[in-house]
Parts: structure tokens; sequence; C-alpha cells
């Protein structure tokens, strides 16, 4: 028979004493400080293998049989029975350190009495191999975080859609600024941002207030950034390009996105998809359509014929709908639509040159944000399909990010057709989608499922961390408990090539450019010191 008091105890936390390769349970006395969420060693000394776990759910545990000794009128003395009284705690398997040090599934499970220690950076330094080039925090456990560890995601799973799901006020901002500051520092692929508070690029003031920074804070990276703003004042003090884009770059698809249309509507869209932009608005502005007839040529301006003749057998009523429509895009976008020159060509070639651009269009509004991130999206689309077309080598990756995801990748949205390529096929041509949203619930599944990265901080409503958690690759309904109670700043993230979801504390942006322009000035400073070579 095993003798129990034979095993050693010397510097053993605690025991294993269950229960299965997919869960484990130990106990610790009953005044020990465990969190949901902190990390545990489980060496399991017989087969010398390394487990790595995470803390679940902690519960009152004892070894009295009778189910009511808590509140039995002796009580107080059981408390001197310190060793039949303690927690019980549950934890999720992470994976183990095989004798070669490769880490693996949760595939088997450790040794019975296996020792069980709260994890140290150290213990956790293998993790910094499996970790990609884009940090964003670092690795949090369920008391504080883990300094030595960063974490970082692989750029090369950018371009295979990632998702952003944060309740306001949770840290996407400061999320999306740090995440494209890695990006800037690494230019392994481009990043499209459309900021329509103009707060990404100079700063501004986060939702609770403060002064923030903004990208070109962020001067050591700065050749990794191009912004193209309708502002005179930004062109001039931060020498930003100017935001240009063309009446040759609206398709008739771009009005479906801004406005709600009738199905009579939508077919003479449709039809009048391939027509270029400044054939479409010259014939919606230049026909008179009380008297349009697409029979009669003496009604509408010569140069438009072949425009008309698609139109047959609508009704009038239908096409004025249409230039109004068009008479509010050309004018409430006038700030940076024009007859003619177009930023588009230099914009797609800085997102090719691996930079982060930045759309800055303070105070334009929803519709001007949209419009412009399609616009942009649909030149993408096109670059990226003929370059796989005309040349052998993949094209280059670039990530396109939507705020508030779920006004054009909604379940149903037949209207939002770019986007829908780019979330279904862009992947194919080295094109990604940064979804960002608070209510992944409204998400089409189908969008959901195309996801391979999630970043989650934060979401209150139960149906929307449904959602998310069986859509992640990985699994995260054990994680529910800790996503309900993350802070502000913290995020799970599962995402590929990294091997289980992990808890994150986000860099605060601020600090986190600090310290990436010092590391900058003290290499220009050894280098100046030793020489380049
Ligand atoms: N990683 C972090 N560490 C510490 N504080 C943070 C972190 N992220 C955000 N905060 C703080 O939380 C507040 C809200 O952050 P932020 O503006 O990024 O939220 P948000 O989710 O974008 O809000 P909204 O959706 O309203 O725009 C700010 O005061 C910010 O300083």
């Amino acid at each position: 028979m095993m003798n129990l008091h034979a095993i050693e105890t010397e510097g053993a936390a605690f025991r294993l004493i269950g229960t299965s390769v997919l869960s484990y349970r130990f106990i610790v006395p009953h005044d020990e400080l465990l969190c949901v969420g902190d990390l545990l060693k489980i060496q399991d000394g017989v087969k010398g293998l390394a487990f790595f776990g995470k803390v679940t759910d902690i519960l009152h545990d004892c070894n009295f049989a009778d189910p009511k000794w808590d509140t039995r009128p002796y009580t107080r003395q059981f408390y001197q029975m310190g060793e039949d009284v303690f927690l019980g705690v549950d934890a999720v398997p992470l994976g183990y350190l095989d004798r070669e040090k490769k880490f693996r599934r949760p595939n088997t499970i450790p040794a019975k009495f296996s020792q069980v220690s709260v994890a140290t950076a150290d213990d956790l330094g293998f993790l910094r191999g499996l970790m990609g080039e884009i940090e964003v925090g670092v690795m949090k456990t369920g008391q504080g975080v883990l300094e030595g560890v960063p974490v970082a995601l692989h750029a090369r799973v950018m371009a295979q859609h990632m998702g952003v799901f944060a309740t306001t006020g949770m840290g996407k901002s400061n999320f999306m600024k740090v995440f494209s500051a890695s990006c800037m520092r690494e230019k392994q692929f481009g990043l499209l941002i459309v900021d329509p508070h103009g707060e990404y690029a100079a700063g501004g003031r986060s939702s609770t207030g403060e002064s923030t920074k903004g990208l070109i804070h962020y001067t050591a990276g700065r050749d990794g950034l191009a912004v193209f703003t309708i502002s005179d004042e930004n062109v001039k003090k931060y020498s930003f390009s100017r935001l240009r884009l063309e009446y040759d770059d609206v398709r008739a698809s771009d009005l479906n996105l801004l406005f709600d249309h009738s199905d009579a509507q939508r077919d003479v869209l449709e039809l009048l998809e391939d027509v270029n932009g400044a054939e479409l608005i010259g014939f919606f502005q230049e026909t008179d359509f009380e008297t349009f007839d697409p029979a009669k040529e003496a009604t509408y301006p010569k140069n438009h014929k072949a425009t008309a003749e698609h139109l047959r057998g609508f009704h009038p009523g239908t096409l004025k709908v249409i230039a109004r429509h068009v008479q509010i895009l050309t004018r409430t976008n006038a700030a940076f639509l024009k007859p003619s020159g177009s930023a588009i060509e230099e914009i797609v070639d800085a997102l090719e040159e691996n930079r982060v651009v930045l759309i800055d269009i303070p105070k334009m509004g929803e519709r001007s944000e949209l419009f412009a991130l399609s616009v942009i999206t649909r030149r993408i689309m096109q670059r990226h399909r003929e370059w796989g077309v005309a040349r052998e080598e993949e094209p280059p990756q670039v990530l396109i990010a939507i705020e508030e995801a779920q006004r054009v990748l909604g379940a149903g949205g037949r209207r939002t057709q770019i986007f829908r390529e780019a979330a279904m096929e862009g992947r194919k041509f080295g094109v990604g989608l940064c979804v960002v949203t608070q209510q992944p619930k409204n998400i089409d599944p189908r969008v959901l499922a195309q996801l391979n990265t999630f970043v989650v901080m934060g979401l209150g409503d139960r149906g929307d961390r449904d959602i998310v958690a069986s859509s992640a690759k990985q699994d995260l309904s054990r994680m529910d408990t800790e996503i309900q109670t993350l802070d502000t700043g913290e995020a799970v993230i599962s995402t590929l090539k990294i091997p289980f979801p992990v808890s994150t504390r986000i860099h605060l942006f601020d600090e986190y450019i600090a310290r990436l322009n010092r590391e900058r000035r003290s290499s220009l400073d050894e280098g100046l010191h030793r020489g380049f070579s």
C-alpha cells in the first residue's frame, strides 16, 4: 500500500489529485490566496514532464462526510482541524513540455500527486519562442502580470482575419493604437484604419476624458506610418498627405452601403455597377428625371446614351431618389471627393510598403467613414486579385480595420458586398479584415467563422460571449468567468500559432511608445558608439 506520508513535501506547494486529461483538480490550505486566471506548473516527476494549467474555479471543501458540518453548533472547533478543511481548485490544462522541451497539446495526464505550483515568468519563459512579432501586451495571471512574458501576435496570421470584441470603455482604442504601433515597428504587413474621430493620428481624449498621444508620437517608427487627411491644418502642421478621392473611384454599390434602398432602386444600382464613377455621377447630375425617357434621346445629354439605355422600364421616381442620393454623396464628401485627382494609388502603395495607413477624416461622420473605407477596400481587393494573375510571388499582406463592424458585416446585409467579399475570399489574396465590434452577436456568423484571431476585451452580455466562444478556434468556454471579470485594458487572446488562449494586459499606449522611442534611441547611441556595419 502506498504510504502517503512518504511523499516529499519540501518546496511542494500543492499536489494534484485529479481528474482527467481535460480538467485538473488539487487542494490548497484554506487560507491560501489563489485567483481565477492564475497560471500553474504541474511537475510530473514520474514521467519527467512539465504540465501547465490555469485556475478556473476555487471552492470550499473538506473531508467531513456530514454535508452540514459547517453549520453545526461546534463549527468553531472545526477550524482547528486545519488539515480537514481546505480549498478545492479546478484548473484547465494548457499543454505540457515534453522531454525535448517541445510544447504539446494536453493529450495526457500528469501523475497523481504531481507537484503543483504557481508558475513564474521563468517557468513560462519557453512561451517567448512561441510568440509572434506584433507585441500587444504582457501575459496576465489571476493576481498580476508576468513581466518577462510579452504577448505578441504572428504577422503571418493577420491576413486570416481578426476580431476585436470590446464593450465601450474597455480599452479598444488603446488596443488599436498599441497594435498599430507594433505594426509600424515591424512593417510586416500594411494596416488600413479609417479614423472618423481624428484620435489615432495625433492623439486626443480617451473615453474617460484624459488626453492621449497618437501614432505620430511614436517618432522612432515614423517611417512605418502614412496619414491621409482632409484637414489643411494637419497637412501643414504634420506634413500629412492630403486625402483625395475622385469620381471614378466611386461605384454604384457605394450608394447601397450609405442609403436604404427599395428593391427597384437596388436593381438600378446593380445594373449600373460596372459604369465608371465619373459617368455615373455625371449622368445623375445632368439628367432631368421629370422628363427623362430612355427611349427618347432628346430627354438626356447625348454623352450618357449608354447609361440611359440601361434604365429602360424603371419608374422616374426610382431614378429621382438615386439622383438625390448621388447629390448627397458628392456634397457631404466634397472635402475629399472631387471630379478628378485621387490619392488612392498612393494609399494602396503605402499599404504595399507595409505601412500603417490612417485615413484621418475628423468630424466627417459615419457615412463618409464607410464610403472612404468601401472605396479603398475595393481598390485593395482589385489590386490584390490582379496581383494573383500577373505575378508568381505572393501578394503583400494588408489588414483592413473595420470599426463598429456590425454596421457592414451584420447578418443578411447584401448591401455591403465589398466587405463580405473581403471576409470570404480576401485571405486568398493576402487581404485580412480586423473586425472591431461591441456586439459580436450582430455579426454574420459566417464572417465570425472566418476569423482566426480573437481579441476579447470584456463582454458583459452572455449572448455575445457565447457566440465568440463558439466561433473561436480554441476552446474559450472554460474561460467564461475570466472573460466576465476582465478589467479595462485586459484581453483574452486566442490566435493561431500560440498554443492556448492567453490572458493579456494590453500595454498602455503612451507608456509603450515611450519605451519603443527609448529603445530606438539607445540602440542608435550604441550604434554610434560601436559604428554601424
Ligand atoms: N491597457 C490599458 N492599461 C491601462 N489603462 C487602460 C488600458 N487601456 C485603456 N485604458 C484606460 O481606459 C480608458 C478607456 O480606454 P479607451 O478610450 O481605449 O476605451 P474604448 O474601449 O476605446 O472606449 P470607447 O469605446 O468609448 O471609445 C482610458 O482612460 C484608458 O487610459
